[in-house]
């Protein structure tokens, strides 16, 4: 959170590139984020912010470059072009200290909202059940949903079932946490109560990654303000910086578009 003390690098990609067949989506990416820092990421539609998560939480590898997680990496191809890769079983663990928030809340359906926060600790982690309910509790009070616990999704409206998705992805207890577009799915008039979760954790020290549209969000919680367009960081640097004093056209064009 801002003004707040940072510690130590969580996330560091460096040069990643992505490709989808003929289609390059990063042309190499460099990004570095601190313990207790909020990223904000903006950029028009289709500028890889998306691929960029799902990279940084290994739902896609990448062709080119290295990313690590709390200093351990997660997969690159060095210069002379070899791949280093991690086994699915090494995977899945590196997985475990990586939240991930979707647009579409992606709640397992069939399970209760306890169950949805239970289910990974105990599968994933092997912790046992009651410790984990005990977690999965203190997780829903905290986004306020202490009341739903025994509901299944189809009971909450969209912005609730996103809050219990963010307490899902708290219950694996993340070095960080990656929100895509959280809001962008919900009616406007849950937007806020979504948000409001997003700023408690970020007043409490949570690292995140947040995608989003929402400006007036940026420009209150982050530290960093990233500008993504073509598949490149454009621009990056505190909100003011960012979104008051743009550098490049292409970021005051994008904001003329967005304010
Ligand atoms: N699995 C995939 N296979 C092929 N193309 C893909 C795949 N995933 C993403 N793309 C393409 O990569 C480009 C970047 O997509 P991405 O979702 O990362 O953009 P974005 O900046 O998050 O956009 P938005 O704001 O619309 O979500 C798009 O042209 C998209 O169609």
């Amino acid at each position: 959170m801002r003004g707040e003390p940072v510690g130590d690098v969580v996330v560091d990609v460096h040069g990643v590139h992505k490709s989808f067949g003929p289609l390059q989506v990063l042309r190499g990416v460099d990004l570095s984020v601190r313990a207790g820092e909020v990223t904000v990421i903006l950029g028009p539609s289709g500028s890889g912010k998306s691929t960029l998560l799902r990279t940084i939480n290994h739902l896609e590898k990448v062709n080119r470059g290295w990313i690590r997680i709390d200093g351990e990496l997660i997969g690159y191809r060095g210069s002379r072009g070899k791949l280093y890769e991690l086994k699915e079983k090494e995977v899945r663990a590196q997985r475990t200290r990586i939240g991930f928030v979707f647009q579409n809340f992606n709640l397992f359906p069939h399970l209760t909202v306890l169950d949805n926060l239970v289910e990974a600790p105990v599968a994933a982690l092997r912790r046992p059940r009651a410790e984990a309910e005990a977690t999965a509790r203190r997780l829903l009070e905290r986004v306020g949903l202490s009341d739903k616990a025994g509901a299944y999704p189809r009971q909450l409206s969209g912005g609730q079932q996103q809050r219990v998705a963010i307490a899902r992805a708290l219950a694996l207890e993340p070095k960080v946490l990656l929100l895509d577009e959280p809001t962008s799915a919900l009616d406007p008039e849950l937007v806020g109560e979504v948000l409001d979760v997003i700023k408690d954790l970020a007043h409490t020290g949570t690292t995140m990654i947040v995608v989003t549209h929402e400006i007036g969000f940026a420009r209150e919680v982050a530290d960093t303000v990233v500008f993504m367009d073509g598949g490149v960081v454009v621009e990056q640097g505190p909100p003011a910086a960012v979104l008051d004093a743009p550098r490049h056209a292409r970021t005051r064009a994008f904001l003329g578009k967005v304010l």
